[in-house]
């Protein structure tokens, strides 16, 4: 099957005196141009999802396929964005953006050209030059974002990326992720702790729970994503009665959850 197929996922963790179950029978298919965000209460598993994923994580039961082939270590068609940026700052921008094609092997001129390419699709192309401790906190995630999309993955993944900025650059960062997205239409798998966020950019919602971490309610067809990329007015599609509504129900399904296992 062609894409990303989660299938029976189950991780435990060994701790003193036993196992801690992260995620249990965890199940998702992502393929095309979906973009799957993932939200839930600390400690439901979002982060072991990714990384079993990403293939740093070893499945416990089940198994991950990414087109059809079993994920068993990291590998270029997999590219990462953590929350804290984790780029050189020994090294400029442009460097920082082509060492994954370093890493593997591409001569100094492709891999100049391409991370260029990369850094103009993030809006960021007069700072190849430039050291990293120059850059925003939020030119510094989108340095992250072209550097996991040098290799030209299958599918973006990414914990958290937005989770450090102040809100003015998050919304920002959050439209320049979308125009991205629509323009490489590459599968993107997304967590964060905010319900907006999520609705905004979704076109899938995953809600997880905590003991044991697992999905307990999916959302299809968010529009949200595609209106903003139809319209250019971020606080319109996110002030829309529809917006809002699901907004709440998001979060009353959360605190719900959140109830139960308090
Ligand atoms: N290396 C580990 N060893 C033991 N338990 C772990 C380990 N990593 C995570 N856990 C536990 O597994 C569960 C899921 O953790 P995980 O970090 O995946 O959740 P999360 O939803 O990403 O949390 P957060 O939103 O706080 O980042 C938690 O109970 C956590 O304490």
């Amino acid at each position: 099957m062609s894409g990303l197929d989660i299938r029976h996922l189950t991780v435990r963790y060994a701790i003193k005196g036993g196992q801690r179950c992260a995620l249990s029978d965890v199940n998702l298919h992502m393929q095309g141009d979906d973009f799957v965000v993932a939200l839930g209460a600390s400690g439901c598993g979002k982060t072991t999802l990714l990384n079993c994923i990403a293939g740093f994580l070893p499945a416990s039961d089940g198994a991950v396929l990414l087109d059809g082939v079993p994920v068993h270590a990291p590998g270029p068609e997999r590219g990462v964005v953590f929350q804290k940026h984790a780029l050189m700052p020994w090294l400029n921008v442009r460097d920082n953006v082509a060492l994954p094609l370093l890493l593997r092997g591409v001569p100094t001129a492709q891999r100049h050209q391409l991370a260029q390419d990369k850094l103009a699709l993030l809006g960021l192309e007069g700072v190849g030059d430039r050291a990293i401790w120059e850059l925003s906190g939020g030119m510094q995630q989108r340095v992250g974002i072209a550097r996991a999309l040098a290799s030209d993955p299958a599918v973006l993944l990414m914990d958290e990326p937005l989770g450090a900025l102040d809100a003015f650059t998050r919304e920002q960062v959050q439209e320049t992720l979308l125009h991205t997205w629509a323009r490489t239409r590459k599968m993107v798998f997304f967590i964060t702790h905010s319900v907006e966020e999520a609705l905004f950019l979704a076109t899938r919602l995953v809600v997880m729970s905590p003991s044991p971490g697992r999905i307990v309610r999916v959302f299809e067809d968010l529009p949200f994503s595609k209106l903003f990329l139809a319209e250019g007015d971020a606080r319109k599609v996110k002030s829309l009665p529809q917006f809002i509504a699901l907004r709440e129900e998001v979060l009353s399904l959360i605190h719900q959850r959140e109830a139960l296992y308090a």
